[in-house]
């Protein structure tokens, strides 16, 4: 099968944004089917044993974070995990500027990515966010949000990386959303191997009867119940 290169395959003719920025409008997430293939998502699961790309390791039983481990790529990025990050951004970007009016933010995210970065940078948060996760039967990952500083891009993706079935059982993406004095509501999102889910890192704009209110979300993964699953995290803001 032919390799299709990342900035093809996300250009505005391979992907259908308009869906993607509707669907991220109704419900804060929404999912691109087959963003990877599976020759590329198996390449990016074995990096996992490379610790000479990654900066950091972590082990969430440590920290209270879940059960699983995750691994914080070092600059300069893999191939395919720059491409990613440097392709899908400004496709986000008019969504996230979007959101941010809604919410009465003045924040507005400049069109390309490394103008964005620099940005981070400037403000001191300098480490590389682009993640690799990985879980065994037992494992999950607590609800939670990827803010790592004061600069937050208000929209990540993540990416599955093993066959849900044929690697795994369990191990579901799971996102929550509260509204304001309301108790918190699941959504659970369905993913293949490859498949992606684009999702609100933090707060969401919804409009209700009474005018635009802002929503707070989380997100994690259900234990596996067998098997071992990988997922790449390309969050779009840097850390301190
Ligand atoms: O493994 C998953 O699906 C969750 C990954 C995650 O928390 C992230 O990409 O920020
Ligand atoms: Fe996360």
């Amino acid at each position: 099968m032919m390799v299709v290169s990342i900035a093809n395959k996300v250009s505005a003719m391979a992907i259908d944004w308009q869906r993607i920025s509707d669907e991220l409008g109704a419900r804060g997430y929404a999912i691109i089917p087959s963003l990877l293939q599976s020759t590329q998502c198996s390449a990016l699961v074995d990096l996992y044993t490379r610790p000479d790309l990654f900066r950091s390791r972590v082990v969430m039983s440590r920290h209270g974070f879940g059960r699983g481990e995750y691994q914080y790529f070092k600059y300069p990025l893999p191939d395919l995990v720059a491409s990613l990050r440097r392709t899908l951004y400004p496709q986000l970007a008019p969504i996230a500027n979007r959101w941010n009016e809604l919410m009465g933010s003045v924040v507005r995210y400049p069109h390309e990515h490394e103008e964005f970065i620099a940005r981070c940078h400037a403000a001191g948060q300098l480490r590389p966010t682009p993640l690799l996760l990985q879980y065994e039967a037992d494992d999950y990952n607590c609800l939670h949000q990827d803010l790592y500083g004061e600069h937050v891009f208000p929209l990540q993706v993540a990416t599955l990386l093993s066959q849900p079935g044929r690697d795994f059982s369990g191990g579901e993406f799971v996102l929550t959303e509260q509204r304001p004095r309301m108790q918190s509501r699941a959504e659970v999102v369905p993913l293949e191997q490859g498949d992606a889910v684009v999702f609100a890192v933090h707060h969401r704009p919804v409009t209700g009867t009474r005018g635009i209110y802002r929503v707070n979300m989380r997100h994690g993964v259900s234990r596996l119940r067998s098997g071992h699953r990988h997922t790449l995290g390309v969050i779009f803001h840097d850390a301190t």
